[in-house]
């Protein structure tokens, strides 16, 4: 009995710190990897290795657009991120080929929630600013009043987006006796967390604790503006591990230092890396972290699993198990 041998599928890695985990799945599945060395990646790599490749794997934040399907051709059949949020790819671009794009949001969640979690409390409980006073000879043990913070116990819990990732926060704080969890999204979401939907006028009004878990869009961009600010309790602790363009980031520094809210924590900000000398980082009332939402090894692995299932299920002609359209 003969067997046909099916040609091997090129695979362009844009990154050499892919997990081998998904290197060995695609090689195994009948692909052949070919993998980007440059740290930081260098558009120029990439577009030299990836003509006549069959899909893409994009393990990075580089703008992932028209130039890039150019280059590789049209036998391109597949493209998958290695993240939730998509804000650097040309989706309509991806829509108008018809090239499948896939991302991994399910996988995030988790790791991404923790670190919200964390951000609440590290932000709410003043460690930045206790840290500070520590190093400055200025631990006030005389004072009963000093560096007070925010419960979640008895605070009421917005988030700005309620899917996976705000709800995986919620079910995270489940047992921690918020007065309650309310949420803003275009549409309501049924949920085990009795959040409930309201306007984002009464998100900014009502929440102790304001987190950002959503994607950044023409229409998120800048929500939270001089106004916003304006329109919060001044006990409320800002916590943002959507997107940095989500906040108008001036705005924010000045509502912390004028005190219109108490403080904040960021996963992520404008720009990304943020310069030593940003104004964010003088702030004692701010938790400033360099986007650690998914670095965890064991996120890491399950995200790469998830983009090299992404594109073999479309080489074989199945759907996505994340499409992004
Ligand atoms: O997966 C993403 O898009 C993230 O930014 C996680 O923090």
């Amino acid at each position: 009995m003969s067997s046909v041998t099916r040609p091997l599928r090129k695979v362009l890695v844009s990154h050499p710190s892919v997990p081998k985990a998904a290197l060995d799945l695609l090689q195994q599945r009948g692909c052949e990897t070919i993998v980007c060395e440059s740290v930081p990646p260098s558009r120029a790599e990439i577009i030299r290795k990836v003509p006549g490749v069959d899909a893409i794997f994009w393990a990075h934040y580089q703008p992932l657009n028209g130039e890039i399907l150019d280059a590789a051709g049209k036998q391109l059949k597949a493209v998958s991120t290695m993240s939730s949020g998509l804000d650097y790819a040309d989706i309509a671009e991806f829509k108008r080929r018809q090239v499948p794009l896939g991302h991994t949001p399910g996988i995030v969640k988790n790791s991404v929630a923790d670190l919200a979690v964390g951000l609440m409390i590290s932000a709410g409980r003043h460690f930045h600013a206790g840290r500070k006073e520590i190093e400055n000879s200025l631990w006030r043990t005389e004072q009963i009043i000093w560096l007070m913070g925010q419960e979640v116990r008895g605070s009421v819990v917005g988030f700005l987006g309620f899917g996976g990732v705000g709800q995986a926060i919620a079910k995270r704080l489940q047992g921690w006796d918020a007065a309650k969890f309310i949420y803003h999204t275009r549409t309501q979401r049924e949920n085990p967390y009795g959040a409930v939907h309201v306007s984002f006028a009464e998100l900014l009004r009502e929440s102790d604790f304001l987190v950002v878990a959503c994607p950044l869009t023409p229409e998120t961009r800048e929500k939270f503006n001089a106004d916003a600010f304006k329109a919060m309790k001044p006990n409320c602790v800002f916590v943002n591990v959507g997107r940095g363009g989500i906040v108008d980031q001036p705005a924010l520094v000045n509502a912390l230092k004028t005190g219109e809210i108490a403080a904040a924590g960021l996963d992520v900000m404008t720009p990304e890396p943020l310069p030593a000398n940003d104004p964010l980082l003088q702030l004692p009332n701010c938790v400033v972290i360099p986007h650690l939402g998914t670095q965890t090894m064991q996120t890491t692995i399950e995200m790469s699993l998830t983009a090299a299932n992404n594109i073999l299920n479309a080489l074989e002609g199945k759907p996505m198990i994340c499409p992004a359209y």
